[in-house]
């Protein structure tokens, strides 16, 4: 690694957040985010919902009872949290302070009330990412294809989806997942860029002033 490399490292982590309507692809694009950048760590919420298969504890969510949720929240621990479709979620808060003190970026997949909480706890180190799905024949048909939820569950969820859309205006970028590929692409060009916002670079003034005395 060159000094330089060396320097660039030393940087807060950003806290990038993705929130949409169910089923337009936040979970997808964690996923391949973090497959693609070691950098980037995830958020792992708790939730009072109950597994999907496929599902791990410990990976896609801690899934606690409603009592021990409770508890969490009443002793602070949870950075965020709210009731989105009739179950609780929340993030925890001390990994999440971990990882930004280690360099590492933070990506959180949650709902457009959590992104609110952390916009007042945290505004400095937040990217708000919101995703659309190019239309809701689309966005229905994803849910059923992806076979985890009931009828039932995915009107809930095509209910609700016009209530988070009204939100987008609250994020730093909206991106349309059509094509996955593109999304992607256009997701990793923000990543890139707010990596280099100049507030998050405060090894440049010594660098700067290094060049300029010609060391
Ligand atoms: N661009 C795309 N084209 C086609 N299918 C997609 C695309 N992006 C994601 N999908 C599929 O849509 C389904 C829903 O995606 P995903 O689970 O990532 O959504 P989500 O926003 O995380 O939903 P939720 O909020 O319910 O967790 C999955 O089956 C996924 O494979
Ligand atoms: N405010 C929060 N919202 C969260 C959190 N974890 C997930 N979510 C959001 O809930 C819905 C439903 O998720 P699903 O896994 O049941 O499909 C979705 O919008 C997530 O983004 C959280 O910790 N806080």
């Amino acid at each position: 690694m060159s000094n330089l490399d060396t320097l660039k490292d030393q940087r807060r982590g950003l806290m990038i957040v993705l929130s949409s309507p169910s089923g337009a692809g936040k979970t997808t694009m964690t996923r391949r985010l973090l497959a693609q950048d070691p950098q980037i760590a995830m958020s792992v919420s708790v939730t009072t919902r109950s597994p999907r298969p496929g599902e791990r504890d410990g990976e896609d969510y801690y899934f606690i009872t409603k009592d021990k949720f409770a508890a969490l929240e009443a002793e602070d621990e949870l950075l965020e949290h709210a009731r989105v479709f009739d179950n609780y979620y929340g993030t925890p808060r001390e990994p999440v302070e971990e990882a930004l003190a280690d360099g590492k970026d933070i990506v959180f997949d949650i709902d457009w009330q959590g992104a609110q909480q952390l916009t007042e706890a945290a505004a400095d180190d937040l990217v708000k990412i919101f995703i659309l799905p190019p239309n809701m024949r689309e966005l229905e048909q994803r849910l059923r294809t992806r076979a985890q939820d009931s009828d039932d569950v995915i009107a809930k969820r095509m209910n609700k989806s016009e209530n988070e859309i009204s939100h987008w205006a609250e994020y730093d970028y909206v991106l349309v997942n059509e094509n996955i590929d593109r999304a992607m692409g256009e997701l990793l060009s923000i990543v890139t860029a707010e990596r280099m916002r100049r507030k998050r670079q405060p090894w440049l003034s010594g660098f700067v002033k290094g060049l300029i005395e010609g060391q």
